[in-house]
């Protein structure tokens, strides 16, 4: 029987953790009736499929579906040398790591398949862990499926499930968790900055960072543990308690600091809100279409158009945003309009970058004048800080400005001109949109590593209560309960982690029983 909870991850299911491929995930269970659900990474199969048993060799097409120049073929299992052998006969093995041009045959007909590079990666040396092959061949379907056919027929091969080969990296300590999920992300990146992001984050750069506060408060907890075992004994250095303090209140700071950045990497992963607001017929609708280009939102002379809020998904210069047209802000229209109005507005509470656009035009009007007066400078009076709201104010229509007459209006706050008409500007305006929204969203490229899922938030919030209640506690026993459960969280946070390294470092630190 396998128990499966589905997770929103098209590739990977939740397994409880007692199931046999995952030993070093497992806890006790006492009572045994309860069902010990801990995260683990498992692949989604139908019920009836085999377990993926340790001993299977595994082998996919891990390059993309179709049509291609060069399609790659992997396995990974104790088989593969075997299959490598067999498919390139009467050929040896490859140098290990080195690309080697072979002709690939069927093995039961002989029939030759293609000439492809093949590269032979023994274990332990490999992305799983396990011996593997590559086989870099001509992308035709037809090559490809011969390839996978010829390898399903050799003994001890079956087709990978969905993540396999991930799985078992994982399994074999190649990939911790925060890395199987950059990869994840990864292969799911949609545009430029995810993927940057994703590739940080498989780099190991959130990992490294956990696996160093948590060898913090390790360290922290041994000093705590050795003063209640061994505070007696006169052969412990001075301060021990002391050292604990300062590291921990180090630790505080820098786990705030990344938890007030979290919002700004989820934003990456899910995408910015950007809203467009303004007054009718300032040409909203138009620049909707024109970022996203298709035709989302009605445009037309009559003011009142947009009713409803629509909302598209967009690449804006590298970042996913969900942009957002709205109903043109006025007063004093009918029973829908104004229902529209009420939208609008409720959705520019939730925008994290605004873009104000008005008429260059229509700047006297009584709509703009209110729209320039409420909206414009209540933003502007923000105090900035990571969660306001930011906004780019737009003029559009600069095409009906007479190329002689004065500017829009000397006591304007900073704004861009465009013309969503003639195109006038729109490189301005995505360059601001792109500084925008690397400050909304983090820039991969130069920022610290951002905190991209909620589990990544929920372990470090849970690290900084645990502290919390360090700081708090009295009594020795309770401050070092406390310590653990911080430490706990980090290291679930990467998934891994054993109580022996605490042994260790009281040995190593503090030289005990001398
Ligand atoms: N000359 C000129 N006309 C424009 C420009 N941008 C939009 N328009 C015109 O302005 C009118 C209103 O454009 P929309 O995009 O519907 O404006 P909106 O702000 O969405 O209007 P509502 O949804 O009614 O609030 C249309 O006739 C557009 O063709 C521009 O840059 N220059
Ligand atoms: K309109
Ligand atoms: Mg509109």
């Amino acid at each position: 029987m396998v128990h499966s909870l589905t997770c929103p991850h098209p590739c990977f299911l939740l397994v409880p953790a007692s199931e046999p491929q995952f030993p070093h995930l497992q806890t006790p269970d006492p009572g045994g009736a309860v069902w010990n659900v801990r995260w683990a990474l498992c692949t989604r199969r139908s019920s009836g499929a085999p377990a993926p048993g340790s001993g299977a060799t595994i082998f996919a097409l891990s390059s993309g579906q179709g049509r291609c120049g060069i399609a790659v073929i992997r396995t990974s299992g104790p088989a593969s040398g075997h299959a490598l052998r067999i498919l390139t006969a009467p050929r040896d093995l490859p140098l290990a790591r080195h690309a080697s041009l072979r002709l690939l045959s069927d093995p039961r007909s002989g029939e030759p398949l293609d000439r492809a590079l093949v590269l032979w990666f023994p274990g332990p040396q490999s992305f799983t862990g396990e011996d593997c092959v590559e086989f870099h061949v001509h992308g035709g379907p037809a090559v490809v499926s011969g390839v996978l056919q010829a390898l399903g027929s050799v003994p001890g091969l079956r087709p990978a499930e969905a993540g396999e080969f991930t799985r078992r990296a994982f399994a074999n300590g190649k990939l911790n968790l925060t890395e199987v999920e950059g990869l994840a992300d990864l292969i799911h990146a949609e545009t430029e900055a995810q993927r940057r992001q994703a590739l940080r984050q498989l780099d190991g750069e959130l990992g490294h960072l956990c696996r160093g506060w948590a060898e913090t408060l390790t360290k922290a907890l041994a000093h705590v543990e050795a003063y209640i075992d061994f505070g007696e004994d006169d052969n412990l250095e001075e301060g021990v308690l002391e050292q604990a303090d300062i590291k921990v209140r180090a630790l505080e700071v820098a786990l705030g600091a990344h938890l007030r950045d979290a919002r700004r990497g989820q934003r990456l992963r899910s995408g910015a809100h950007v809203v467009v607001t303004g007054p009718p017929n300032a040409g909203k609708s138009s620049l909707v279409n024109l970022l996203s280009r298709k035709p989302v939102s009605i445009v037309s002379p009559e003011p009142g158009t947009t009713r409803d809020v629509l909302e598209t998904p967009v690449d804006l210069a590298g970042f996913p945003v969900l942009l957002s047209d709205t109903a043109g802000l006025r007063e004093g229209v009918g029973p829908v309009e104004q229902e529209g109005v009420r939208r609008a507005r409720e959705r520019l509470e939730q925008a994290d970058l605004i873009l104000a656009m008005l008429d260059a035009s229509d700047l006297a009007s009584p709509s703009s004048c209110n729209f320039l007066a409420t909206v414009v400078a209540s933003v502007g009076a923000q105090s900035p800080s990571d969660s306001s709201q930011r906004l780019l104010l737009v003029l559009n229509k600069s095409d009906l400005l007479s190329p002689e007459g004065p500017g829009p209006g000397p006591d304007l706050p900073p704004h861009l001109l465009l013309s969503c008409l003639t195109g006038e500007g729109l490189d301005g305006l995505l360059e601001a949109l792109r500084k925008e929204l690397a400050a909304v969203c983090g820039d991969p490229s130069t920022d610290p590593p951002l905190l991209t899922r909620a589990r990544h938030q929920h372990h470090l919030q849970g690290c900084l209560d645990a502290l919390g209640h360090y700081k708090q506690s009295k009594d020795l026993a309770l401050a070092a309960e406390a310590l653990r459960v911080a430490r706990g969280h980090l290291t679930r946070l990467t998934g891994g982690g054993g109580t022996e390294e605490i042994l260790d470092i009281i040995f190593r630190d503090f030289c005990v029983g001398k």
